[in-house]
């Protein structure tokens, strides 16, 4: 986009333009606000909502707003209203149902647009190739595949992650999220590091940082107008960091994706099945003779901007579920022991669990399911953003707004659950379950997250063979209120459970020579 941009904009015409952008977004605010908007805290001249806009804690202030307005509450920041939904059938008939019109996710112009983040798939507008980068993650995420391709790199990690355990258990949240930042690392690219050594985890983690950075909220996402300005301007610092950090992590990005072509050209049997690896393959067997030049660097392209997008959505989201269920274990003992009570009687203690024993633990199951509501990884939501201008329960909702589902309330609404803060996992078992939460926790429609098959793949196994190898206590020494929800979570954008300290009692005699996950 920034190539269809005049270099040479002088400073009066540039300073003339944004005036004028300014002015007309703020004739639309006006113009939108005359319409039938829904309900929402009282706009200010020219700044309307911003100042109602929370700088942490989302997903708390969103469920107060629902308390205040009902199903859905309407923001009005220039240049990019905001509706939340604090009702499932709102979220589901919106951005699931009416799919046409909100599949799009709104403009974060520092992220996107100067720093190149829009490829990445959750970034992405709703355009062709975003839709290519789905068409490949519906395949490359799929049970089949996750069974043929992954479930022996997903039994190797969750082995390493029982025996670090058994040596070191003090450090295990440190070392869950290393491990399971080291399986999406493989299972993206095949190897840890490249031929000079550079660790895959940690230039992803460094690329995340660099992402972070510009989703911090800049005068641009306001008004993306201002990135026309030249950037040797006094106040557009931004546009040079953005240049920068876009640069770093492009080069970063190539690096990785340069590793994985370089050891297939050269044969590198080391490299193990892997999203990139596995793709390429097919990418290059499938090219014809007739195929351009173009579809193949294209076709590469997706491979690598897909696969990249399994760092930053995966490891975070993984993690959190999987110190939720380890918070759970020790806050609601009688939960674990009923879990381990039905893998001893299913799997008992002569090996130890596979996914194929998945459909043989429903009370297991649940205790996944109850981790996802209880602590759900998207707890403020992921905007989507509308394409035109909709009318729903007779509110006007005009293109361009972003809408987020505040997933958060749903899980606490106690019209959708009994006893909400309480870890039950039977709510699922009774004769009339309540809410699946797989109906809301990895969002709606096409932008649904295509990650929840590995998720639960991964969660899984390493679950059952958490409770299978040890008993959890909470450490004695660990004396921090862990009552209500306040204390047990950081409720952001995310839901990450706080630390906390767990004694790993081995359940099992002789569990070292028991360990053998390479049979998987
Ligand atoms: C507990 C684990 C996870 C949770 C709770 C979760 C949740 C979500 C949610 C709520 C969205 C937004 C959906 C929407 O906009 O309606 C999303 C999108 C996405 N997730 Fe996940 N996710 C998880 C794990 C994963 C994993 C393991 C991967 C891949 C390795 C992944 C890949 C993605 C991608 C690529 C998107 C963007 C989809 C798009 O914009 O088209 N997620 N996820």
């Amino acid at each position: 986009m920034s190539s269809l941009v005049p270099t040479q904009l002088s400073t009066t015409n540039a300073a003339l333009g944004a005036g004028t952008i300014v002015v007309l977004l703020l004739l639309r605010t006006y113009w939108i606000a005359r319409n039938h908007v829904p309900p929402g805290p009282r706009p200010l001249p020219i700044i309307g909502n911003v100042l109602d806009m929370p700088q942490s804690q989302f997903a708390l202030t969103w469920t107060k707003f629902g308390e205040q307005y009902g199903p859905m509450t309407w923001l009005a920041i220039p240049g990019q209203p905001f509706l939340i939904l604090n009702s499932l059938e709102a979220a589901k008939e919106l951005l699931g149902g009416r799919g046409s019109i909100y599949t799009d996710r709104p403009r974060f112009t520092m992220a996107t647009d100067l720093m190149g983040f829009e490829s990445l798939t959750p970034l992405s507008r709703s355009n062709s190739a975003w839709r290519s980068q789905r068409t490949l993650l519906k395949h490359a995420l799929s049970v089949e595949v996750i069974k043929r391709d992954y479930s022996a790199l997903i039994s190797r990690k969750v082995g390493e992650y029982i025996n670090g355990l058994l040596s070191r258990p003090e450090t295990f949240l440190g070392d869950l999220h290393r491990t399971i930042a080291e399986t999406v690392v493989e299972l993206t690219y095949g190897k840890r590091e490249d031929s000079a050594g550079r660790d895959f985890v940690q230039l992803n983690a460094h690329i995340t940082d660099i992402l972070d950075r510009g989703m911090q909220g800049y005068v641009v996402d306001l008004v993306p107008a201002v990135k026309y300005l030249p950037s040797w301007l006094p106040g557009m610092k931004f546009k040079r960091d953005a240049a920068k950090w876009k640069k770093e992590s492009d080069d970063l990005r190539e690096r990785m994706f340069g590793s994985v072509k370089d050891s297939m050209a050269r044969g590198d049997t080391s490299i193990e099945s892997s999203f990139m690896l596995n793709n390429l393959k097919a990418l290059y067997q499938n090219q014809s003779s007739s195929e351009s030049v173009q579809q193949a660097v294209e076709g590469g392209q997706t491979i690598n901007h897909t696969g990249f997008s399994f760092y930053i959505s995966g490891v975070e989201t993984i993690t959190n579920a999987m110190r939720a269920f380890l918070l759970a274990m020790v806050l609601f003992p009688s939960v674990q022991e009923k879990a381990r009570a039905e893998i001893d009687r299913v799997i008992g203690s002569e090996r130890l669990p596979t996914l194929d024993d998945e459909q043989n633990l429903p009370y297991l199951q649940a205790v996944l399911l109850e981790v996802l509501r209880w602590s759900p990884g998207s707890a403020g939501g992921v905007p989507h953003a509308s394409i035109k201008d909709d009318v729903y329960n007779g509110y006007f909702i005009p293109r361009g707004t972003a809408v987020i589902a505040n997933t958060w309330g749903i899980t606490r609404n106690p019209k959708h659950y009994t006893n909400p803060s309480a870890f039950d996992p039977e709510r699922y078992l009774k004769p009339d379950p309540e809410l699946d939460p797989r109906e809301y926790a990895f969002g709606y429609g096409r932008r649904a997250c295509p990650g929840f098959e590995l998720t639960f793949r991964i969660a899984w196994l390493m679950a059952s063979s958490i409770l299978w190898s040890f008993r959890l206590r909470r450490s004695a020494s660990d004396t921090r209120p862990l009552d209500t929800d306040a204390d047990r979570f950081n409720i952001t954008v995310l839901c990450s459970p706080v630390d906390f300290k767990c004694d790993f009692i081995p359940s099992q005699v002789g569990l070292n020579e028991k360990l053998d996950f390479s049979v998987h």
